[in-house]
């Protein structure tokens, strides 16, 4: 038995960090995904990836995964569900992955939820996607220390979505007039590390950092309007207050300016992080001058066209 599960990366247009401390977020999902191979394997354990140049192998006496080849990044992950998840009978997983890694895109949350639905559809558990965005949201809290929901969220249900201060998730209409653009560096951030840092200057100084993360759940609700509105250009605007805010608690980078305020010249109506900061991405609201803004991004970084894809998580067994 053969089972493929994908699952899509992800970019947040308002509330990153915020949403840590309860406050609204939206994002979305987009046309960019992670996709698990996982079959039965003949005596040991082994898992890998061509794509990002990886091998493992469980070390059947200590019960835990030997690397053979690569360095360990994201595969932190699956081995945390492995560890958790299975009996560690013998399978081969093999993950693929057409989004960069640590670029604010999700890729540890795609990872994590196509991982789940390919090893409880192998096991052939009984589960449906809720499950899988709650087991999904724990194994991201285990492995970097403090998660939200939403990234996990967003990959398991798919579509642009406003998650509440409780918890719930309510969906955008996706064919937005606006379309976005999201610049990348090579620069890639850790969002384990960026949220630790956000965590410590906000207990360092609750009565100025407290007042931002409020702020920044205003403007989410703001935006929420704007974008049932379809208000582009007040969409933009409220980015912008957005990035400041980012900005303010530090986890705005040179390069990421760079790309905020190229995408601004180029016509955008308003460009901010988008994920974790510390590198990685932004993202571009464009009403108009999708083309412009792309190519200016494109010049010295990456940069890819946004369609947020309603397709969440989907497995099945292949043979
Ligand atoms: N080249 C790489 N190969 C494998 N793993 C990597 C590589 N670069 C970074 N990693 C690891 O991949 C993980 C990326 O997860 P992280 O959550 O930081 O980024 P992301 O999910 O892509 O972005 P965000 O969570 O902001 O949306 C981190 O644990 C990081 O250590
Ligand atoms: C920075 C953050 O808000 C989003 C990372 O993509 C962390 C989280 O929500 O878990
Ligand atoms: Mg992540």
């Amino acid at each position: 038995m053969e089972i493929i599960a994908s699952a899509p990366g992800k970019t947040i247009l308002f509330g990153e960090h915020a949403v840590v401390y309860g406050e609204p977020a939206i994002a979305g999902a987009v046309n960019k995904r992670a996709t698990i191979r996982l079959k039965e394997a003949s005596d040991v354990s082994i898992f890998k990836s061509n794509d990002l140049g990886f091998e493992a192998e469980l070390d059947t006496v200590a019960k835990r995964y030997r690397l053979k080849k690569g360095k360990p990044g994201i595969i932190k992950y699956i081995l945390e569900i492995l560890h958790k998840c299975h009996d560690h009978s013998p399978i081969e997983l093999d993950l693929s992955l057409d989004i960069p890694i640590g670029s604010g895109l999700g890729s540890s949350a795609a990872v994590t939820v196509a991982t789940l639905a390919a090893l409880f559809k192998y096991q052939r558990k009984k589960f449906n996607k809720s499950f899988i965005a709650k087991k999904a949201h724990e194994i991201e809290n285990n492995v970097q220390g403090v998660a939200s929901p939403l990234d996990t969220r967003v990959s398991t249900f798919g579509g642009l979505i406003y998650l509440s201060k409780d918890k719930k998730i309510s969906k955008f209409d996706t064919n937005l007039k606006s379309s976005f653009v999201i610049g990348y560096t090579s620069k890639r951030g850790n969002t384990g590390r960026m949220v630790k840092s956000v965590k410590s200057l906000k207990n360092r100084n609750p009565m100025v950092v407290n007042p931002i993360i409020k702020t920044i759940g205003k403007i989410t609700d703001e935006a929420k309007i704007a974008i049932i509105k379809k208000q582009e250009f007040k969409l933009g605007e409220l980015m912008n207050i957005n990035q400041g805010l980012l900005d303010s608690l530090g986890v705005n980078t040179n390069e990421l300016s760079r790309m905020v305020y190229l995408a601004r010249k180029a016509g955008a109506s308003g460009s901010k992080i988008t994920g974790a900061g510390g590198g990685g991405s932004i993202i571009a609201c464009c009403p108009r001058n999708q083309d412009r803004v792309f190519k200016a991004l494109s010049y010295h970084d990456n940069a890819i066209k946004v369609n947020f894809s309603n397709r969440g998580v989907f497995v099945k067994e292949i043979r």
